[in-house]
């Protein structure tokens, strides 16, 4: 594979009208252009039901890129074509083989093809059986298919979605996005792992006590309250962007780091979880739900008053849970995750604490002396250890002491250039950074039985205030076994 290569591609967007393409996709696209990773020869192609032309969808690129260049902008519009199509029809279709072919003629692109599915879940496996049908998929050169979340709803519809896009493409001609691969912390966690001899040693139960993995937002669901209150925070952020961040985080060192050979790893991970079956799912998971608060000094309206979702929605906004993975390496070692909603800032950050000392010596004035390792992956990006060190003056106290590590980003939210980086993947032909089938099913296997409890309003769904860390029996679920949260912030 070679890194630096700029691919002659065409790439088709369905959906090209839709939030997703605007907010992510084409300013992605665009830093790409504008870093050289994609050469001239290239090509968009927008799809979607609304009678737009290729100037209007232009111009829908134009305002979504924020840069100076007015000059490289419009250069670059005018690789995007618009074709009013409905994924349904075959006619959308017939006329959508005629335009690629003229494009890739106008551009000298030899039938390299991605297609992107940005449209709702349910059209993925009729788009993929009419691009078979339609022999869309038959080019002289490459052709691979990116897919959005949500993935199904449980395994048995992954399973499903699975069978019918593999009709029209190979596993390894399918991208599977996750964006929380995309991330540079992300990516680096296998590095601090694999390309240090000071902590793979220690990485195990022998040294570590838990690990602890928070993804929170400040947001609510915003515009997407229809979507979030048929998913919830288990479906939305467990079963792909947690489970994933578990699975690299616990994985024993890949042999090589080839797609195959990383996931080979992260597959055992996610097989070694220890099932929680449904009717034990409350001691080992808490589900919460926001209601009104404050945040940044202005009151924000509970779950239940957002709109599109239903006044008596059950579907969690927060969930905490404990994960335990029965192998050499981790039995005993609990994996504790939470993320939720309308919390008390944005964070995404995985804190592994260690194992105290079995007699420690020096009097520590804090209560807590733990070594603690912390990735921070947003939005501060970098590493920080925290220590135990002499207190100035003094011959017998200890304090902590805090070594940091900062990847100097500004951006709050890497998500465009999470997007950017996968897109470019693909283009690469590299699926390391994507969900693999097995890891999919797996994940949901994991998570199902736990859904399964709360279909029913039995469990009880915890609220908790907007603005603050979660239910207190997110706290409950820890104190438990002795242990509490670590700040995040
Ligand atoms: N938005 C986000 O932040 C995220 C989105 N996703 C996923 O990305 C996908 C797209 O999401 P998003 O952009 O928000 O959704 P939107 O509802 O904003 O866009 C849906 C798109 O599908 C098009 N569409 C709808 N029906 C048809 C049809 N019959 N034929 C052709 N096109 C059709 C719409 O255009 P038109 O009405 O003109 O046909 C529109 O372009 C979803 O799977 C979502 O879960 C994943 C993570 C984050
Ligand atoms: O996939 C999703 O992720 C976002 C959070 O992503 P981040 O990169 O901003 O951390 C979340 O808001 C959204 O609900 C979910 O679908």
């Amino acid at each position: 594979m070679d890194l630096h290569s700029t691919p002659k591609t065409t790439i088709v967007i369905f959906g090209a009208t839709g939030d997703l393409a605007k907010r992510k996709l084409f300013p992605s696209i665009f830093n790409l252009y504008q870093a050289g990773k994609l050469s001239e020869e290239f090509a968009v192609v927008g799809l979607a039901r609304r009678e737009w032309s290729n100037f209007t969808l232009r111009e829908v690129v134009n305002e979504s890129i924020s840069s100076a260049n007015d000059d490289l902008i419009e250069k670059f519009c005018k690789h995007f074509y618009y074709l009013p199509f409905d994924v349904t029809r075959n006619d959308s279709y017939i006329n959508l083989d005629k335009l690629l072919k003229e494009v890739e003629d106008v551009y000298g692109i030899p039938g390299n093809r991605i297609f992107y599915m940005s449209t709702s879940p349910e059209f993925f496996g009729t788009i993929a059986s009419n691009l078979k049908a339609h022999q869309l998929t038959e080019t002289k050169g490459w052709t691979r298919l990116i897919i959005e979340k949500p993935f199904g709803r449980d395994a048995a519809s992954a399973e499903q979605l699975n069978n019918e896009i593999s009709q029209a493409f190979s596993e390894d001609e399918i991208y599977r996005i996750d964006h929380y691969l995309g991330k540079d912390m992300v990516q680096n966690i296998e590095v601090i792992r694999f390309a240090n001899s000071i902590f793979e040693p220690l990485w195990n139960n022998h040294y570590i006590s838990n690990v602890q993995i928070t993804l929170s937002e400040t947001l609510g669901v915003e515009d997407r309250g229809g979507y979030y209150d048929t998913s919830g925070a288990m479906r939305d952020m467990v079963q792909n962007h947690v489970l994933q961040l578990v699975s690299l985080l616990a994985m024993d060192p890949p042999i090589r780091l080839t797609p195959e050979e990383v996931r080979h790893e992260k597959i055992k991970v996610l097989r070694a979880l220890k099932p929680v079956a449904t009717d034990n799912a409350s001691e080992y998971f808490v589900r919460g739900q926001y209601i009104p608060g404050i945040m940044n000094d202005q009151e924000v309206p509970g779950y239940r008053s957002e709109e599109s979702v239903s006044p008596k929605s059950i579907t969690e906004t927060f969930v905490a849970g404990k994960l335990q993975i029965e192998n050499h390496r981790w039995t005993g070692v609990p994996f504790y995750i939470r993320t939720g909603k309308r919390l008390e800032s944005k964070t995404t950050k995985v804190i592994i604490e260690f194992k105290n000392m079995p007699l420690n010596l020096y009097f520590n004035g804090e209560k807590d002396t733990s070594n603690l390792l912390s990735i921070n992956i947003q939005p501060v990006e970098g590493i920080t250890l925290l220590l135990n060190g002499k207190k100035e003056g003094t011959s017998g106290e200890a304090v902590p002491v805090q070594l940091d590590y900062n990847n100097k980003n500004d951006d709050i939210s890497s998500t465009p250039e999470a997007y950017e980086r996968l897109i470019y993947n693909c283009l690469l032909g590299d699926a390391t950074n994507f969900a693999h089938s097995d890891e999919v099913l797996l994940s949901w296997k994991y998570v199902d039985p736990i859904l399964k409890a709360w279909q029913s309003d039995k469990v009880e769904i915890a609220e908790y205030e907007s603005g603050t860390m979660g239910p207190k029996a997110s706290d409950d679920l820890l104190a438990k076994d002795g242990n509490h949260w670590w700040p995040v912030n």
